[in-house]
């Protein structure tokens, strides 16, 4: 069912800092900010050569991510995007066999819908599915 590994995020106490860094130290190839109101992030898009980096900021009062970035708060890695093909049915497989969906499908970042499943459902890890 899952695809290609879409992105890794991860949530920084300072957005702007953590992109300079990827910039300027790590010679990357930085996007702009943008702000996911709808989300209550901001991020910036690093692309790789072979997936993307995601760093995030809360984004308003009630982000989903302030509690981890209180729980961490010289950031660390937040969630890893896997592609696939129908987002629908891999709900429905996924919860079928037990697992928690945060919320239903919404658009994400990249204009494509997306889900996320609770962490604690698989080994720890945040996970974001991304129809391609
Ligand atoms: C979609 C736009 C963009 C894109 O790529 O297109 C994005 O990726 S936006 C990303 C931001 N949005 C989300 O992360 C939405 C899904 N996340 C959530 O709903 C919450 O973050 C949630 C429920 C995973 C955690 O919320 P919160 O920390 O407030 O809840 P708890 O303190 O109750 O946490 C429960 C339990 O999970 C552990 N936890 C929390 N975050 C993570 C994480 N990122 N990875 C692994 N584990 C996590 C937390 O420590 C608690 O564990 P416990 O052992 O009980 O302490
Ligand atoms: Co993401």
């Amino acid at each position: 069912m899952i695809g290609r590994l879409n992105h890794v995020a991860l949530a920084v106490p300072d957005l702007d800092a953590a992109a300079a860094q990827y910039r300027d130290a790590l010679g990357a190839d930085v996007g702009a900010p943008q702000e996911l109101p709808e989300h209550g992030v901001r991020v910036v898009f690093i692309t790789l050569p072979n997936t993307k980096i995601e760093l995030l900021h809360p984004l308003g009062d009630d982000s989903p991510i302030s509690g981890f970035l209180a729980k961490n708060p010289a950031g660390g890695m937040h969630h890893v995007c896997y592609e696939v093909d129908d987002i629908a049915a891999a709900r429905d497989r996924l919860v079928a066999a037990g697992a928690r969906a945060l919320g239903d499908v919404k658009i994400g970042a990249h204009g494509k819908p997306v889900l996320f499943l609770h962490p604690k459902d698989f080994a720890g890890c945040l996970i974001e599915l991304e129809e391609a």
